[in-house]
């Protein structure tokens, strides 16, 4: 009954993804260069535009992953690369955690935050899609904070975050037992935060420690939010 509950319940948060994203893929125009996200809701975003692009739309990809890359590849999404084109037009992506009136995220649980971060830092405009279950007060309510850290002297990294009361624990790929590496070669560390007051400035604090390289906090970096509701899409922009 629980399982039942469980799938339509599901059914329903795609069903809403799929709507924000469908709604972001409309911001598309004909010879743009799109960064491309990675994630079940920017998955949804790929399958928009493909059909687009099925139908006459010139557009092509930066991916933000090998899986996003895989699948544009399976659903005829045309690549690129940044030794190409510098800067792109526009990238849609989600998000784990999407705060209210800033606009600030967290993101990388699906771990490929880096490439994200770089993605949406050379966009003119950076979308971010997501179903309401991911709307929050203040970051770090409920998703965990991806921390992508340099594997040589991960103890000492994992140390650090531990001293500055992050509580790291290291993300690891089911059942193998060996730590997660990004597509960088990196390992993540998903620390407990709790509510996170000043995002900005712990943005600072993680970029500065010595092994760390990123942290999955986006701060100001998104221009709008198509959030899927029950009542429909809505378009959020930072207040
Ligand atoms: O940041 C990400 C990957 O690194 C994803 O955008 C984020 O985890 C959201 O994923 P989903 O759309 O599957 O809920």
């Amino acid at each position: 009954m629980s399982s039942l509950l469980n799938a339509d319940a599901k059914a329903e948060q795609d069903r809403l993804k799929r709507a924000a994203a469908e709604a972001a893929v409309t911001l598309v125009e004909d010879g743009m260069v799109v960064g491309l996200g990675t994630g079940s809701t920017a998955a949804f975003a790929l399958e928009a535009l493909a059909a687009r692009i099925a139908k006459g739309l010139r557009v092509s990809g930066v991916p933000t992953s090998e899986a996003t890359a895989a699948l544009a590849r399976r659903l005829g999404v045309p690549l690129t690369d940044f030794a190409a084109h510098r800067r792109l037009d526009l990238a849609i992506d989600g998000a784990d955690e999407v705060e209210r009136g800033t606009l600030n995220l967290i993101k990388g649980l699906g771990g490929a935050l880096l490439y994200e971060k770089i993605v949406a830092a050379a966009s003119r405009r950076f979308v971010v899609i997501a179903d309401a279950t991911k709307l929050v007060d203040r970051l770090g309510e409920r998703a965990p904070l991806p921390v992508e850290i340099v594997p040589f002297g991960l103890e000492p990294t994992l140390d650090r975050l531990a001293d500055a009361g992050l509580a790291p624990l290291l993300r690891r790929i089911a059942g193998s037992g060996e730590p997660f590496r990004t597509d960088g070669g990196h390992a993540i560390a998903d620390c407990r935060t709790g509510p996170i007051a000043n995002p900005a400035a712990l943005d600072r604090q993680l970029r500065a420690m010595v092994g760390v390289v990123d942290s999955g906090l986006f701060i100001g970096m998104a221009a709008e939010a198509f959030v899927g509701t029950a009542q429909g899409v809505q378009c959020l922009t930072p207040q």
